[in-house]
């Protein structure tokens, strides 16, 4: 079953609507990244589907049921929506214990949920001497209490170090190949595409590309080659009799995709064809993204 589908979902503050008709799936088994520029909506999205801001339209569900039917909540879903929100008076164990029996959750899951976490050394210190890695992990141990097959995490990786990136990114990843479903935000591409196998990408609240980070790789230039000769007729049809797929690109250039520059250098030494460059092109996601969400951006910097 979806884990989490989202319909027609609308959300107007106002005249303002931040969230616009949006349509998307969240499937388990996979990290699926929500990207958008600041201010697209994703925060306002996450929350509807927590059942924290109602939809003017639409609809969200988690299992097919609306948050506020779900009989516990915790077993079924865990969000991560602002990790500040931990007293920084209250002890890490503590304030797992408050949430596991606030919701009827047995005691043995804080020490498991501190255990997968890495927290059990610091268990009995107080979260407010906790730095942002550290209270990122206790948000995330609260989310896994219920043990539940549904996860959501708002910019997870938010002012942290590498280190720090790289851990949430292999927990996240971890959690996605024992099954669960797990939706995180971000406004930053090169982060998703190292993290996520899906991509949501929404920019001023509207939905403007939903698709896997493979398919997103191949359509915005990684493994492409570029390649100048003055035998360029001839090259391209070689090329494409070897199996590679060429298109034209700038100044009489040709873009190669389906060989490695090595294997084309090696095609045209063989039909003995002069190669004036031949040039592997790194695809810049980053630029990608901002390309596909330029509109959206555009449109937040005028309004500013
Ligand atoms: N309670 C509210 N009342 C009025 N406007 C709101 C409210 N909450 C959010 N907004 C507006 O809705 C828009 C979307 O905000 P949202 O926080 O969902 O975006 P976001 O994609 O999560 O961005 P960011 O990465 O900056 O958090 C913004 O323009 C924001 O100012």
């Amino acid at each position: 079953m979806t884990a989490i589908e989202v319909q027609g979902l609308t959300k107007r503050y106002g005249p303002d609507t931040v969230v616009d008709d949006l349509s998307f799936t969240v499937s388990p088994g996979q990290v699926t990244g929500f990207l958008g520029p600041n201010g697209a909506g994703k925060s306002t999205t996450m929350k509807m589907i927590m059942g924290l801001a109602a939809p003017t339209q639409g609809s969200a569900t988690i299992g097919g049921r609306h948050y506020r039917d779900l009989p516990v909540p915790l077993t079924e879903v865990g969000a991560l929506l602002d990790a500040g929100a931990v007293h920084g008076s209250r002890r890490a164990y503590d304030h797992l214990l408050a949430l596991a029996v606030s919701n009827g959750l047995p005691r043995r899951r804080v020490d498991e949920v501190l255990a997968l976490t890495g927290l059990e050394g610091v268990a009995g210190k107080r979260a407010g001497g906790f730095s942002l890695g550290m209270r990122q992990r206790l948000g995330i141990a609260a989310t896994l209490l219920g043990d539940p097959r549904v996860l959501i995490f708002d910019e997870p990786v938010n002012g942290l170090d590498p280190e720090g990136i790289r851990w949430i990114r292999d927990f996240m990843r971890s959690l996605a190949h024992e099954g669960r479903a797990v939706l995180v935000s971000s406004h930053l591409m090169g982060e998703m595409a190292q993290t996520a196998d899906h991509l949501v990408v929404i920019g001023r609240g509207r939905l403007i590309a939903d698709t896997s980070v493979s398919e997103f790789l191949r359509a915005n230039g990684e493994g492409t080659v570029l390649v100048r000769t003055s035998e360029r007729s001839d090259f391209a049809l070689r090329l494409t009799a070897a199996g590679a797929t060429v298109r034209e690109g700038l100044e009489s250039s040709l873009v190669v995709s389906g060989m490695t520059s090595h294997e084309i250098g090696k095609l045209a030494a063989y039909h003995g064809i002069a190669l004036s460059e031949l040039t592997p092109q790194q695809a810049s996601l980053e630029d990608a993204f901002m390309e596909l969400t330029k509109d959206s951006v555009e449109y937040q910097g005028a309004a500013a």
